[in-house]
């Protein structure tokens, strides 16, 4: 199995892809990616109004996300100064990547792709969206995230991380589960945090 190389924190709207990807990116010191900066107006215009994403509003953007995370890979400097034993790891983008259909698209960017599934909840992650302010994202699309959601599968390069603790001590998790993936012997890649 190939190492960690990019790592997609996904999940549902609201699970703290943000939040969570943008501290392990630093705690790795690599580069880190919004999937949103990705999205066309009219996606972000789309939701903004209430109206779900469907397939053909988020292929695009999936192979856009894919392109980055292809980038990262292929035109890696030097090892990353982490002082983890994840050097492998060249990038980190937060992306819901909701179906598997979509991980698909993101695994065409190599073979070390590697999904952290942010799980909660429904009544934790509408508290969580209630307390944000400023999104463009209505709480109210989170009914549809989850209709949407196909979870991470055993055959898939990952690891499932409860959201029902705080960010840090999920970055712990995630980091323990990149070390074990990069160093994996059973060849699944697959971790439990
Ligand atoms: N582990 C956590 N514990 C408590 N609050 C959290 C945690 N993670 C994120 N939050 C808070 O929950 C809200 C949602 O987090 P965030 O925006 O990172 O989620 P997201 O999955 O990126 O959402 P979206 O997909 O809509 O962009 C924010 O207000 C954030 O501060
Ligand atoms: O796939 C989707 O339905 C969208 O990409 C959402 O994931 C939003 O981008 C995100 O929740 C808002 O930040």
């Amino acid at each position: 199995m190939t190492p960690p190389q990019v790592v997609v924190v996904m999940g549902v709207s609201g699970t703290g892809k943000t939040t969570v990807g943008r501290l392990l990116a630093d705690e790795l010191a690599v580069a880190y990616a919004e999937a949103d900066s990705f999205h066309p107006p009219a996606n972000i215009a789309k939701m903004s109004a209430g109206t779900p994403l469907d397939d053909a509003d988020r292929e695009p953007w999936l192979d856009a996300i894919a392109a980055w995370a292809r980038e990262r890979v292929e035109h890696a400097g030097a090892a990353t100064s982490s002082p983890y034993g994840v050097r492998g790891v060249r990038g980190v983008v937060s992306c819901s990547a909701l179906k598997r259909a979509y991980r698909d698209r993101l695994r065409g960017a190599g073979p070390g792709v590697f999904f952290l599934h942010l799980d909660g909840p429904p009544e934790l992650i509408t508290e969580r969206l209630g307390g944000r302010q400023g999104h463009f994202m209505p709480r109210t699309l989170l009914d549809s995230q989850y209709a949407d959601l196909q979870p991470l599968q055993a055959d898939e390069a990952g690891v499932v991380l409860s959201v029902a603790e705080d960010p840090e001590s999920i970055v712990r998790k995630a980091v323990t589960a990149l070390e074990r993936a990069a160093g994996a012997d059973n060849g699944s890649g697959q971790a439990t945090g």
